[in-house]
């Protein structure tokens, strides 16, 4: 069942053959939705299939009535009784029908609203487990939004296609009839409704082909009138005149889109209009034969308007079940992207996986570590070795691109060196469970992410099983600065914070990257790693924050990154690192008292402090 991602690749060009296969996901499709409430499913079903009978009972119990005025006109001592009583019984039918098809409406709109959240956290879990190498891959981002936009599709896609087996019962019934009274009729039937099957069957392809191979260009639009209506960019947009830039590059995209799409339409619709004049010349076919065969005298004027509206109610039901059946089998191809996302493999980190030392003994070695990022010849690490010995406070400085996250997300396992390896206490860290193994740092990112929640949940997202844990959070809190922040928050800790939700109230750069070190506290993590996250904190608070780090930190592994030298040199040692490369290895006393690039940069930052 699980896919590699590699292996759904699939071409841009979808035919016929493709939507037809598609359609072995419509049963799971089903499961899915049975899981989700088993109870309104069978409400669903049973109701459609009552109402799958009521239209043939209708337009008998007509043909009854209008056969039994004509009796009745014609009797010498007419007798109503009977008549009324078909009468009543098409009104009961009817109101029950009516009924019937509001349960079915309800239970429709409760299961796909169910099955839609089940199904959005499943994308969001799965979205989870995948690796950052994925993650980072614009081809499985494509994947991601086709799977994304069968979200929305899905409600539509659950009532058209237990619509359809309503319709299939009703059609067998009127069918049944009709081959009673008439056989001939269904050849009619079949020439006005064939061509426009295949005609259907034949665009809806198409029609996914073009989506698809646009997945891309509708991931760009969407990312366009995100920035071109968004308030973090909205300064920058106004400032630098962005927006006719913006508009223009959406305008044109969409519009070539709008012009592919439209040719299509306009064929398809050309192509429908053809087919159903065909089906209308055939009803009247069907017409004449039936009035033929009145006049005959072979059937009934009843029978007449029973056949003569059956065929027309099949021609309908038929022609709204081709329609709705393409529509299916193009939900069906994304429906087939949406399981293909959540049967991706993920491998099993748990099989062979050797446990976690709970003390870091001896610390981490790296060896001799080579890396390029996946699909990017340019190397950014070429063969860096060093140890971090446990309790140890590592600094890594050096300039923009030099590689210094790139070392830190190796260490994390968000990638694999593409030559060399890295250890933990002498085993190789890719031997350790990996969610397991990520659990043990500590970790705050120069581009950690400002989460819209509470500034409480924003501190606790460090450890968010501690979300109540009120002592916890204003400790980390504390030890971060973060508790300064809170004196201008009207509602303390629930303060809602960004300015997207209701009450949010916006922070200052600084504000929330002591908002983001607090969450370094929350956890007891063996390892702590600070990417530069506090850059735009004041230098008293950085001084400050630094002292606490390194107090607090005291016994415990820990990497800094930062550009002030003045923070750097209370790490135990600093680590240089230029173009890939470790230039530099040694404590600040030993860097300063050679020649070094450290020494040299130290020196200039000083100055421009004196
Ligand atoms: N996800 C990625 N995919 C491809 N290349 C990347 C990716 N992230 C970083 N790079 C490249 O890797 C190189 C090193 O980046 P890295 O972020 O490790 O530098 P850094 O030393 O932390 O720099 P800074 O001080 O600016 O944060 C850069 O050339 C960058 O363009």
């Amino acid at each position: 069942m699980a896919r590699r991602l590699d292996s759904i690749n699939d071409s841009k060009k979808t035919n016929v053959r493709a939507s037809f296969q598609a359609l072995r996901f419509i049963p799971r499709f089903f499961k899915e939705i049975g899981q989700v409430s088993p109870l309104l499913f069978t409400l669903n079903l049973l109701s459609r299939l009552i109402n799958a009978f009521a239209p043939v009972v209708i337009l008998w119990v007509g043909k009854l009535i209008i056969d039994e005025i004509i009796a009745q006109v014609a009797a010498t001592s007419p007798d109503y009784t009977t008549l009324w009583n078909y009468v009543l019984i098409e009104f009961g039918v009817t109101i029950i029908a009516d009924i019937i098809n509001r349960v079915i409406a309800i239970t429709d709109g409760l299961l796909g609203d169910q099955y839609n959240i089940v199904s959005s956290e499943k994308m969001i879990r799965k979205t989870s487990k995948i690796d950052m190498v994925h993650l980072e891959d614009s081809e499985f981002y494509d994947k991601l939004e086709r799977a994304r936009q069968q979200t929305q599709g899905r409600v539509g896609l659950m009532s058209l296609a237990l619509g359809q087996l309503q319709s299939l019962i009703s059609i067998a019934t009127l069918i049944a009839g009709l081959i009673y009274f008439q056989p001939l009729l269904i050849i009619l039937l079949a020439l006005s409704i064939i061509p426009l099957f295949i005609n259907e069957i034949r665009f809806s392809g198409q029609q996914y082909s073009l989506s698809r191979s646009w997945t891309t260009e509708r991931r760009e639009l969407d990312y366009l009138r995100y920035i071109g209506a968004n308030d973090k960019t909205a300064k920058e947009i106004k400032l630098f005149g962005l927006t006719d830039f913006i508009a223009n590059r959406f305008k044109t995209l969409s519009q070539q889109y709008y012009q592919i799409n439209k040719k299509l339409t306009v064929k398809r619709s050309i192509y429908s209009a053809i087919f159903n004049v065909l089906g209308v010349v055939c009803y009247y076919a069907a017409y004449l034969v039936i009035i033929k065969s009145v006049l005959e005298g072979t059937i009934t004027v009843g029978e007449l308007t029973f056949l003569s509206a059956s065929f027309n109610r099949l021609r309908n039901t038929l022609q709204s079940f081709f329609t709705s059946f393409t529509r299916i089998t193009q939900s069906a191809l994304y429906l087939k992207d949406y399981f293909d996302f959540i049967d991706l493999e993920i491998p099993d980190e748990h099989k062979n996986a050797l446990p976690l030392p709970k003390v870091v003994r001896e610390g981490f070695e790296i060896q001799d570590v080579h890396f390029s990022y996946p699909g990017s010849e340019h190397q950014v690490l070429k063969g860096v070795s060093f140890q971090l010995k446990a309790g140890e406070k590592m600094a890594f400085v050096g300039q923009n691109g030099a590689g210094k996250t790139t070392l830190i997300k190796l260490l994390l396992r968000f990638y694999e060196p593409t030559q060399g390896a890295i250890l933990l206490d002498g085993v190789n860290i890719n031997r350790y469970n990996k969610a397991e193994y990520q659990q043990m740092f500590g970790v705050i990112f120069q581009d950690f992410f400002r989460y819209e929640f509470t500034l409480r949940e924003n501190i606790a997202v460090g450890d968010i099983g501690s979300v109540t844990d009120d002592n916890r959070i204003q400790e980390a809190a504390r030890l971060s600065l973060a508790n300064e922040v809170i004196e201008g928050l009207s509602l303390g800790y629930d303060t809602q914070l960004g300015k997207r939700f209701k009450d949010g109230q916006e922070l200052s750069g600084g504000q929330w990257q002591k908002v983001a070190l607090a969450r370094a506290y929350m956890k007891d993590a063996q390892v702590m790693v600070l990417d530069e996250p506090i850059s735009a904190l004041d230098a008293r608070a950085e001084y400050e924050v630094f002292e606490r780090f390194i107090a607090l930190t005291e016994g415990k592994t820990s990497i800094i990154i930062s550009h002030r030298f003045s923070t750097v040199r209370m790490a135990d040692r600093i680590l240089v690192l230029k173009d890939g490369k470790i230039l530099e290895l040694g404590t600040h006393d030993q860097l300063m008292q050679t020649p070094s690039l450290y020494a040299e940069l130290f020196e200039l930052q000083a100055q421009g402090y004196k």
